[in-house]
């Protein structure tokens, strides 16, 4: 295809390392800093959206001390008072349920039968398992050498202390986070607003699934993976479609999108081209940088800043913007003024111009796009823990670029972990992607891999 983004020639674009490319994405956007909208939410909706502000505990979890067992509680103070090689016996004097505090108290030599997550009475700090005593009508026989004073006992305040920080600003709120705030007593949650990524693919090649086969199309499959890696990573989603090779249009839908969305991502045409008029026009919109990466797959990228347009364009604009009080905007094809849409959109649009290879598109998302939109969503440090495995073949390397292979992480006959990789590495090679569960990651200074040695792992799974 035409390259349509591209200035006069590629020789013209920066190469950068990974390291360099992840440095200067993070030197444009952290000054603009995350999307400043806030949202309360009622907890189920709040599951994936990023805490805004540090969440305090307004209370201790557990709120009081607690038995951690079902069996008997008693003063630890009486297991020192056991005779040597006898067991200890202690008369059983009521029982305490879960959400029913008993409301006695325990004379010397006396227990209580306590079920799990009862209040522990004033007093109690030991708690022995039914499975640990012999009893008969009215009392245990237990052996006190086996337990220690406060065995089996749960402190108020043990997992959650009052006053403290129980999920920091730019947590994403994962269910297990939902569940520690619903442990608080927490019905609702204030969050940073989903970000808004408008997202089209280029090329006169491209077909849309269920289309009609012709002559030298293709079936656009980077709107789908690129689109779900995005919702993945809780995204609100303006799918633009595929935009053909033709400058007009292509100009009018950056537009929309950069009035639209606080991050406009496009995949193909970045890689070569001839299009001056193109470099012109992202110019007018905005600045936009096209570099070479020293990686593979994922040499091209394009980034950069657009400017809002004054006016929304697009008839989906209503389904995507948040309605509320708002200024009028024009509907391009019916010229009427629409009241419903609210242009909340009001800083530059980032622009991440991925290449079109689809093994390449989804590598960049997940080096590039997903650190990017960590930042602008305002979670707190997303880098992916990378781990290490052994290389179960001889795979070819020449230092001077990373090299991203998609592998299979599995244990071998002896149980060590190893990795190997899924076949054919072409940058268009998506089945590679399907049968992937990690990335093999080998850096740039990196040269041949033989059987055997250490490499870098990154599990695809929680990343996309
Ligand atoms: N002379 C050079 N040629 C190429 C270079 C280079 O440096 N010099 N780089 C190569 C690399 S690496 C890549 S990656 C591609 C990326 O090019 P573009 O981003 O301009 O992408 P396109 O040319 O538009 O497409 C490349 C390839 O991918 C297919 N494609 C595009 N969009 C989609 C889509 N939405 N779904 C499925 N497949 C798609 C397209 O048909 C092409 O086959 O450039 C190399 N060339
Ligand atoms: O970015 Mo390309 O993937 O190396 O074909």
């Amino acid at each position: 295809m035409t390259a349509i983004f591209q200035p006069a020639a590629s020789a013209n674009a920066q190469t950068l390392t990974t390291t360099q490319v992840l440095q200067q994405l993070a030197a444009l956007l952290q000054p603009m800093g995350a999307v400043a909208e806030l949202e309360t939410l009622a907890l189920p909706e709040a599951l994936d959206r990023v805490l805004a502000e540090d969440l305090i505990c307004p209370v201790n979890v557990p709120p009081h001390d607690n038995s951690a067992m079902d069996g008997y509680a008693f003063a630890g103070a009486e297991l020192a008072l056991a005779r040597p090689g006898q067991p200890l016996s202690l008369r059983v004097k009521g029982t305490a349920l879960a959400g029913a505090p008993w409301p006695g108290r325990l004379a010397a030599g006396e227990c209580l039968k306590i079920m799990t997550g009862a209040v522990m009475p004033a007093g109690l700090d030991t708690v022995v398992p039914h499975e640990q005593v012999t009893s008969d009508a009215d009392s245990i026989q237990l052996d006190a050498g086996a337990l220690s004073p406060g065995a089996n006992r749960r402190l108020r305040g043990e997992d959650l202390r009052q006053g403290s920080v129980a999920l920091q600003a730019g947590q994403r709120l994962t269910p297990a986070a939902l569940g520690l705030l619903a442990s608080l007593g927490l019905g609702q949650v204030t969050v940073r607003r989903r970000l808004r990524v408008a997202y089209f693919s280029t090329g006169d090649e491209l077909l849309s699934p269920g289309a009609a086969p012709r002559e030298g199309a293709i079936y656009d499959s980077n709107r789908f993976s690129l689109q779900g890696l995005l919702r993945r990573l809780g995204a609100q989603v303006l799918d633009l479609g595929a935009v053909p090779d033709e400058p007009r249009v292509l100009e009018e839908c950056l537009r929309e999108a950069a009035t639209l969305a606080d991050v406009v991502l496009t995949s193909g045409g970045i890689s070569a081209g001839e299009a001056d008029h193109t470099r012109a026009m992202l110019q007018r919109l905005g600045t936009v940088q096209f570099w070479r990466v020293a990686m593979r797959p994922g040499r091209p990228l394009a980034v950069g800043l657009l400017a809002p347009a004054a006016m929304a364009l697009h008839p989906v604009a209503e389904k995507f913007t948040e309605k509320s009080a708002s200024s009028p905007v024009v509907d391009s094809d019916s010229g009427a003024q629409n009241q419903s849409i609210q242009l909340s959109t009001r800083r530059p649009a980032v622009l991440l111009g991925l290449p079109g290879n689809p093994v390449a598109a989804m590598v960049s998302f997940l080096m590039f796009v997903r650190p990017a939109l960590a930042l602008l969503a305002g979670e707190r440090d997303t880098r992916p823990p990378m781990l290490q495995a052994a290389s179960s073949e001889r795979l070819r390397k020449r230092p001077g670029r990373t090299e991203y292979l998609r592998g299979v992480l599995e244990l071998d006959a002896q149980g060590r972990t190893t990795v190997r990789t899924t076949g054919p590495q072409g940058s268009g090679v998506l089945s590679s992607m399907v049968a992937a569960n990690c990335i093999i990651v080998l850096d740039d200074e990196r040269g041949e891999v033989l059987p055997g040695d250490s490499v870098g792992v990154l599990l695809l799974q929680g990343l996309g």
